[in-house]
């Protein structure tokens, strides 16, 4: 039986955001706000899910698991490297070879995987999820993926009689083991309200955004704009220490002005520093500006910062930063021609 006792005292709210001039009235986006209360709403565990799948166990899905497994969640694990499901099993997760057992034995299976190709593999190649499903469950695909990829998986899941949820995360690897990820949802709504209250244990808030694709798009959106924004903040500090300027002191007026961002604030310091520990690693980052370029393409829309964006993020991998956080982009600002 579900058990998930360790939640913190959180108000959910929804609203329904044909209210707001900032949305517009074609799509009914529902926006869920969770914030601390003196009061305590503590789902009851009938309302919870029994057993919950986790599928990938990288930079995210290791503390989006361990986060449901510390709440008391019934968790049972799959990752293409089994290695890497052992501090979970630990931590009291159960153990499945293949992501088709996972889902067979869970209610709710979520899949955190790195691109596309392995997003769609996990859920329906051989040994694929979709096997494992069946009518009364659901399957929560949490990768970063083209609108398209999405839809695919869907239809294999749907194809089963079982619900999908596509819920990418914004927010990063100290976020994820904070519970405080923003959940992009689009689906099956019912999957939804079925999932909601494992969202709240991983996330500080989440978006209902109607049919599959529009989860996908917003955040390749968001991520198109985070990947332009670290490139030209990597051009300043860059262009600050070629003029003689210390660009730690940049850092300090950029935080202290109108275009001050978090993401500067804590990347920053350990740029000035040419350090780049891997929250969100460079070759995500690429492969988001590369989904968003195509996005963009299909519905003629000119991007043209992020398409060169993308051109410098191509250079940085050509360089072996791949696996480098994204900042490490400001190195390919740092190559120098050949004479
Ligand atoms: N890191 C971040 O800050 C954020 C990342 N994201 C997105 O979340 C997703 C995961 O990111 P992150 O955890 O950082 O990435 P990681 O690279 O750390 O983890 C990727 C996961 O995908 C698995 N995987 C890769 N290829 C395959 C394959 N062919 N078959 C099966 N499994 C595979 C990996 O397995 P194995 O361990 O065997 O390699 C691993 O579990 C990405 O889509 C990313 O864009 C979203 C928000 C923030
Ligand atoms: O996809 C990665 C997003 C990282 C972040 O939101 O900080």
């Amino acid at each position: 039986m579900a058990m998930c006792s360790t939640f913190y005292p959180r108000l959910s709210t929804h609203l329904n955001c044909k209210s707001f001039s900032l949305f517009p009235v074609k799509h009914r986006f529902f926006v869920s706000i969770k914030a601390f209360s003196s009061q305590t709403f503590a789902p009851k565990a009938d309302d919870l899910p029994a057993s919950i799948g986790f599928l990938g166990l990288g930079i995210m899905g290791n503390p989006m698991a361990q986060n449901l497994i510390k709440a008391g969640c019934d968790v049972t694990v799959w990752n293409r490297t089994k290695s890497k499901c052992e501090p979970l099993i630990s931590l009291g997760a159960k153990y499945k070879s293949s992501p088709e057992e996972v889902a067979a034995s869970c209610d709710v299976t979520f899949a955190m995987l790195a691109d596309p190709e392995s997003a769609l593999d996990v859920a329906c190649g051989k040994y694929g999820a979709a096997k494992g499903m069946g009518p009364g469950k659901g399957y929560v695909d949490v990768s970063t993926v083209d609108g398209e990829t999405s839809k695919l998986i869907c239809e294999h899941i749907r194809a089963t009689g079982a619900h999908f949820l596509e819920a990418p995360v914004s927010g990063s690897k100290k976020p994820a083991e904070d519970g405080q990820l923003i959940f992009l949802t689009a689906g099956d709504s019912v999957l939804y309200e079925k999932a909601a209250p494992l969202l709240d244990i991983m996330g500080k808030s989440r978006f209902y955004l109607g049919e599959v694709g529009h989860g996908a798009a917003m955040k390749l959106v968001v991520n198109m704009v985070m990947g332009s924004m670290m490139a030209s903040f990597a051009e300043g500090l860059v262009l600050s220490e070629k003029v003689g300027l210390d660009p730690s002191v940049l850092v300090e007026v950029i935080s202290q002005g109108a275009i001050s961002a978090p993401m500067y604030a804590v990347k920053g310091p350990s740029m000035v520093k040419s350090l780049y520990p891997t929250a969100f690693p460079l070759k995500h980052q690429q492969k988001d500006l590369r989904l968003a370029l195509g996005l963009a393409e299909s519905v003629s829309q000119p991007i043209p910062i992020a398409a060169a964006t993308n051109e410098l993020y191509k250079v940085a991998k050509s360089h072996g930063l791949s696996d480098q956080d994204f900042s490490a982009v400001i190195e390919a600002l740092k190559v120098k021609l050949q004479q």
